[in-house]
């Protein structure tokens, strides 16, 4: 992995909207995740996770307030490379006849740029990503071949080949047999072991568990939770899927954002 500096945080928000033409669906959100961490973004369908993740990653606009990646404004940062990104429920398309090998290679061109070869340490680079996920035997197969959850897998090691700084994923477990979640954690694991940030959109944080330390929960657009993962679920509440009933208590030692005797600092919602 290259190296990041020692200060200064891989993702900051503040006062951030982000949504679509001028209507925002995530509203005025503080958040800051420091290098190597590894943070859960959870929360009801259609709260915002994935637009969250998508400002980040310049998909979506930036409508208000200042949103920074790995110490650059959104859209300025020139390496993209640094930042992996694996997108919710996106299979690849059987229109394009790429064998697993062909598509991870273009994760790891991501980082050399366009029109650069891949050298004998780029291949090992995809040759390690796709043993990852697990799938080495299939590495010359078309990718359309593969069961929905094989091709997430593939998509995972197309981010992990750039062996980039900042992991951001929209749902990696999503649709994943639970042999594969647990091959899938224990990629995430390692990854985050060697300092890489990670930052998971999921509805699920059963198989990562292990894995991710951190968790917020987004809801109607804010952030109403931000602390250890453990309180998370609690935070998220019975209408964590649904929207129906209100929120629980967080247990542990996390915050709800949305209580007035709560001092949130930076990371408070307005
Ligand atoms: N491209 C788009 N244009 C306009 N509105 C959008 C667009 N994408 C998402 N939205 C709206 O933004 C809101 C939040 O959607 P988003 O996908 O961010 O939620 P989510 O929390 O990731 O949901 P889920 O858990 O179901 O994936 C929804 O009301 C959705 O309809």
């Amino acid at each position: 992995m290259s190296q990041h500096p020692a200060a200064g945080t891989a993702v900051r928000l503040r006062d951030a909207s982000i949504g679509y033409g001028d209507v925002p669906i995530v509203s005025r959100v503080d958040l800051t995740v420091r290098y190597g961490e590894a943070l859960a973004v959870l929360g009801s369908n259609g709260s915002g996770k994935t637009t969250l993740a998508r400002g980040l990653l310049g998909l979506a606009p930036v409508l208000g307030g200042e949103v920074e990646l790995l110490g650059a404004p959104v859209g300025r940062l020139r390496e993209r490379g640094r930042v992996g990104y694996v997108p919710q429920r996106h299979t690849v398309s059987g229109a394009v006849p790429a064998t697993v090998r062909e598509v991870v290679a273009v994760g790891r061109l991501a980082r050399l740029g366009l029109f650069r070869r891949l050298g004998a340490a780029d291949r090992a680079a995809v040759g390690e990503a796709v043993a990852a996920v697990g799938l080495a035997d299939r590495m010359e197969e078309p990718v359309a071949s593969l069961s929905g959850g094989q091709q997430r897998r593939v998509l995972v090691a197309r981010a992990l080949a750039a062996q980039p700084e900042l992991l951001i994923m929209d749902e990696p477990t999503a649709g994943v047999d639970a042999a594969s979640q647990d091959a899938l954690a224990a990629v995430l694991a390692r990854v985050s072991a060697t300092g890489t940030t990670l930052l998971v959109v999921t509805h699920e944080t059963g198989p990562l568990s292990g894995v991710l330390t951190r968790a917020v929960v987004v809801d109607h657009g804010r952030i109403r939770y931000d602390g250890p993962l453990a309180g998370a679920d609690a935070a998220a509440g019975p209408g964590r899927h649904d929207h129906c009933g209100p929120p629980a208590e967080p247990a542990g030692t996390g915050y709800r954002l949305d209580q007035p005797t709560v001092t949130t600092g930076s990371r408070g919602s307005r």
